[in-house]
């Protein structure tokens, strides 16, 4: 091991510019010269990777492209049980020298890492990002460029703060300090479709902190997952600290929260699964070595709260974004909407239903399209179900509520009006591209605050539009636990790393913030060390003398 001979400052860090790519742009052609040529490639092949090395175990499964599901993106191959137990293995065998690693070098690499994936592999992996999860161009960039980029950069930053956190005194003739210890075993990583730089940040996260990870990648986002993959190798992350390992998600993920050096979870997706894999490490806990961390950030039934002061355009505005970009397929997508009658009658409901009518639907990589596919088969049924069911319970379909699944998963923005707030609609997580309204009387914006707070297990992301200050002050405060993360005349969707620590409580998950230093805390073990200089003369305390 080398010596460390300074005390390095890491250089200061921004948010990644991002890209606008209009018309004629450089970022435009640059970018569609990525997909022409990914498109030339298909089907791409992916192997695990285990210990660095390609693991091609015969069980394929493919990842279909969501807007042209007769062609798939890649086919990958499935770890069995053999390969997951091998992972865990290598993982386990190069923890004692990555752990041991100068934090410079660990900095180093991970620096290195965003640098690939806001330069050299920008467009790859936005590329793989639209064709495989089905974005446009714009979520595209702040997903697989910008956040992955910020969460790498922010990362250090915040891991360099985390180890600056020593103890505030030194009695006499002795030195305090805190070690920040990786977990002792290995770290498991469960990512989502829907955001290929938390598949990143779920791995990066531990892995920089000194852990070694086992990285189930989820099967929708399996090619972007594996490009990722390979920028933290090319970085420099040293074979078997992550692991990459796509695979049937229930056996994997059991396999390894089944093994006794299982340290941590470190997982988004559903708060259905993640419930259940809580439960399952909960009946482990006799085999582990000690108490797993569980980190989970789950779903959301996010909201829009429109007071009569509201500006009423804004509001409008940031509504179709939250609740439509992206199909909705976002944990922060606005999904029930509670606008005050004055505001409705007044132009809100017009306004909403004629933006709602210019929004355009079909395949992501046409630069004009707003709205792409939904993921999958399963996806697109449930989404239509969940239309079907407000139907049946008396929703009225404004705008919307039909889909197409012959050639790609397409469902038409949909707004219902509903009578009843607690109506399905209003209540379940759907994550696809439909919008309940619910108009409330203006003098019961009270009664309404509770409404909100009530009507769902979940608390992720809300938003409060006021041209007053009042409204915005009793709303948050009667709101206290109905959303990890608050906005004041600004959409539910779009936390920045850095700017607005993401993450919710309740049905939302463990709220331990992706993108804020407060993470970092849930993947190390402190050491307390107190040295001594001064030896004992005697062992009697002064209390003892005579
Ligand atoms: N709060 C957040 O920060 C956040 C961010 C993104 C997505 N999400 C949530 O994620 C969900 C959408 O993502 P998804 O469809 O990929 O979620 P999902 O729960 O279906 O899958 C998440 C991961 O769990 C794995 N998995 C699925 N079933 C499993 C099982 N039985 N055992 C073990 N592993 C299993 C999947 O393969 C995937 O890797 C939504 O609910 C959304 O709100 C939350
Ligand atoms: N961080 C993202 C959501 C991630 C979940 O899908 C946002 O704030 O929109």
């Amino acid at each position: 091991m080398s010596p460390q001979l300074g005390t390095f400052t890491v250089p200061a860090i921004d948010n990644e510019p991002m890209n606008h790519y209009g018309p004629g742009s450089p970022e435009r052609k640059a970018l569609q010269a990525a997909i022409t040529e990914l498109q030339q490639q298909l089907p791409i092949e992916v192997p695990c990777v285990v210990n660095g090395k390609p693991v091609k175990t015969g069980n394929l499964a493919k990842q279909p492209m969501p807007h042209d599901h007769a062609n798939h993106l890649c086919t990958y191959h499935e770890a069995d049980p053999q390969t997951v137990a091998s992972a865990i293995d290598g993982a386990l065998a190069a923890k004692e020298e990555w752990q041991s690693l100068p934090w410079n070098d660990r900095a180093a690499i991970f620096l290195k890492a965003a640098e690939l994936v806001s330069g050299k592999y920008r467009y790859k992996l936005m590329a793989a990002t639209m064709l495989g999860q089905g974005k446009n161009a714009w979520q595209a960039e702040i997903d697989a460029a910008a956040e992955l980029a910020d969460f790498l950069r922010f990362g250090v930053k915040f891991v360099e703060r985390l180890y600056s956190i020593q103890p505030e005194k030194n009695s006499g003739g002795v030195w305090n300090r805190t070690e920040y210890r990786a977990l002792e075993g290995f770290v498991l990583a469960v990512s989502p479709f829907n955001f290929t730089a938390i598949g990143g940040n779920l791995c990066g996260v531990p892995a920089l902190l000194g852990n070694v990870v086992f990285w189930k990648p989820a099967p929708m986002a399996t090619l972007a997952n594996y490009i990722t993959y390979q920028i933290f190798t090319e970085a420099g992350i040293p074979p078997g600290v992550i692991q990459f390992v796509p695979g049937p998600p229930p056996e994997v993920v059991a396999q390894a929260i089944n093994h006794k050096a299982f340290a941590g979870l470190h997982f988004t997706g559903s708060t259905f699964v993640f419930k259940k894999l809580w439960k399952d490490i909960s009946s482990n806990l006799d085999i582990y070595r000690g108490y797993p961390r569980i980190v989970g950030e789950t779903g959301g039934k996010n909201w829009h709260l429109i007071h009569g002061s509201a500006d009423t355009r804004n509001a409008v505005l940031q509504s179709v974004r939250a609740a439509f970009e992206y199909s909705g397929q976002k944990c922060s997508a606005l999904s029930r909407l509670y606008v005050s009658v004055s505001q409705w009658e007044n132009g809100f409901k017009d306004q909403l239903l004629s933006e709602v009518a210019k929004v355009k639907v079909g395949n992501q990589l046409e630069w004009s399209t707003f709205v792409g596919p939904v993921i999958n088969r399963i996806a697109f049924d449930k989404i239509i179900s969940y239309i079907q069911k407000a139907k049946d319970a008396g929703g009225q379909i404004l705008v919307g509520g039909t889909g197409d699944d012959s050639k790609g998963y397409f469902i038409q923005p949909t707004v219902i009006l509903t009578q009843d707030p607690k109506s399905v609609t209003m209540v379940e997580e759907i994550f696809g591209p439909v919008l309940t309204v619910y108009v409330y009387r203006d003098e019961e914006y009270e009664k309404t605050l509770k409404l909100i707070d009530e009507t769902s297990a979940y608390g992720l992301t809300g938003s409060i539009f006021s041209n007053s200050r009042a409204p915005l002050i009793q709303a948050t405060h009667k709101l206290l636990n109905a959303a990890g993360n608050v906005y004041y005349n600004e959409k539910c969707t779009g936390a920045v790393v850095g700017q607005q620590p993401f993450g919710g409580s309740r049905g939302s998950g463990t709220n331990d913030k992706a993108g804020s230093m407060s993470i970092f805390y849930r993947f190390v073990n402190a050491r307390s060390i107190k040295e001594g200089f001064v030896g004992l003369d005697g062992f009697n305390y002064p209390s003892n003398l005579e």
